[in-house]
Formats: structure tokens, sequence, C-alpha cells
């Protein structure tokens, strides 16, 4: 079977009631691709705001989740939480959270996992450092931030990964097609060596680092790019365009 196209748009910290408004707006009305499984990841302020006014079809995402159901944990948001408002997914391992706040390999396992017990889909968010690609170090790191999730997680079922290098985010400097499809290629082969044959085949491997609507769909038609998670390009109206990027791949 193929694997269906993906695409999440992921505001980071981006957005008013009126902006967000006015996305939800342009995303209702226009025609999409039946095709693609679209999320969408509001700031969490927003999430009912998305959740109560999107048309159905598309999936609401928390950018940020707890690794403990409840409890006395000051700003932290649980899965059973977020389940239970239908939020039906959270991001994991962002390279923002990673560097900007700190999250470990091991803290970041420990929220894919708490948030997959609890209900969710994940998109689990891995990627290399421009130091660490020019060390040709890549396969190894994104491979290391893999294996820590595997220590907490046996099934991937729910698990989209995201490849975003961390020197392509929001600093207009895409990956080339050939530089995404290896990583994306070395993340399935290590898929089928250490999780299972059925999860390399059938996970989702989305790219996602300055992606836009001019450069979506030559990265489409790579093998294994399934699909993106878009930052920047996803608060305009454009996001449609790459939304619709699989009606290119050949
Ligand atoms: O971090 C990203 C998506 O999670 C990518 O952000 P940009 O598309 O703004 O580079």
């Amino acid at each position: 079977m193929p694997r269906q196209f993906f695409v999440g748009g992921n505001f980071k910290m981006n957005g008013t009631i009126k902006s967000i408004t006015d996305i939800i707006h342009n995303l209702n009305q226009a025609p999409l691709d039946p095709g693609t499984e679209v999320v969408i990841a509001p700031p969490g302020l927003f999430l009912l705001l998305v959740r109560e006014h999107l048309k159905p079809e598309i999936e609401v995402c928390a950018q940020n989740v707890f690794d403990k159901p409840n409890g006395a944990f000051t700003g932290e948001i649980s899965a059973e939480q977020l389940a239970d408002a239908k939020i039906g997914w959270s991001l994991t391992g962002h390279s923002e959270r990673r560097v900007v706040l700190g999250e470990s390999d091991s803290f970041i396992a420990s929220k894919t996992a708490a948030a997959l017990s609890g209900g969710l889909n994940v998109i689990f968010c891995c990627g290399e450092t421009l130091d660490q690609r020019e060390a040709n170090e890549t396969i190894k790191v994104v491979t290391h931030q893999l294996a820590a999730v595997k220590e907490k997680t046996k099934d991937w079922s729910k698990i989209v990964i995201a490849y975003e290098p961390v020197w392509a985010i929001g600093t207009g400097k895409v990956a080339t097609t050939e530089q995404a499809q290896e990583v994306h290629a070395a993340i399935r082969k290590w898929l089928a060596e250490e999780v299972s044959t059925a999860a390399a085949d059938e996970t989702r491997i989305i790219y996602g680092g300055s992606v836009t609507e001019k450069n979506c769909a030559e990265l489409s038609q790579q093998a294994d790019v399934d699909g993106f998670l878009v930052g920047g390009a996803s608060l305009k109206p454009a996001f449609v365009d790459i939304i619709n990027a699989r009606q290119s791949k050949a």
C-alpha cells in the first residue's frame, strides 16, 4: 500500500485570534487534495479555537506535550487532556525545543511514549545542526535521536517522522532534493533494521526546513519524501499549494 501523503503546518509562536481565524477560513474554503492528510499545529492557546472552526477533515496538533498524565506540573498539558479536547496529535522533538528549551533525547522519548499511550499520534522531529552535517555526522545524529525513542516505544504505527535539518529551519536554505532523499532513505533503513520491515514500509517520513510552494513539488518527487512539515509558509495562503503538492507527484 502506498503511504498517504502528509502535510503538517507548524505555526510555532505566531498568530493572533484574527490571523488564525483568517487561516482557518482560507483552509476551509480551499480545494484540498483529498488524498493528503493535513495536520495543523497552532500555539496551545488557539488549539480549541482551531478545532472548533476548522473543517473536521483537517486534524489539529499540539506543539508540545508533557510526559505525565496530570498533576502539579505548572504550565504543562498532558496527552490525556489533549485527547479529551479532540486534539489528536502532538509534535515532539522539534529542534527549537531541543535547542532553546534544552530538551534531551531521553525526555523527548518519554514525551513521545506518553503521547502515544495517552491516545495521540505523534510527529517526531529529528535533524542535525550545520556543524554536525559538516562533520559528516548527519546519519549518526538522526539515528541516535530515533534510537532514544525506540528505547521507550515499540509501536511506530502512530508516529510520523519529520526530518528537519536545523540549518534549514527558518533560514531559507532548503536541503537539496538529494540531501533530503539521502537522509530519508537512511531513516527508512534504520526502521527496517531496528524496528520492523512493516514500520519501514508504512511510516511516513516528511521533510521540514524552508519548504515553500516553490520547492515542494520537486522535493515531493523523491521516493522517500512522504510529505512536509511547514513552518513559516504554513501561515500564508500558499500553504494550500504545498498541501496539494502530491498532485504533481508522479
Ligand atoms: O521548523 C519547521 C517546521 O516544524 C520548519 O520551519 P520553516 O518552514 O519556517 O523553515
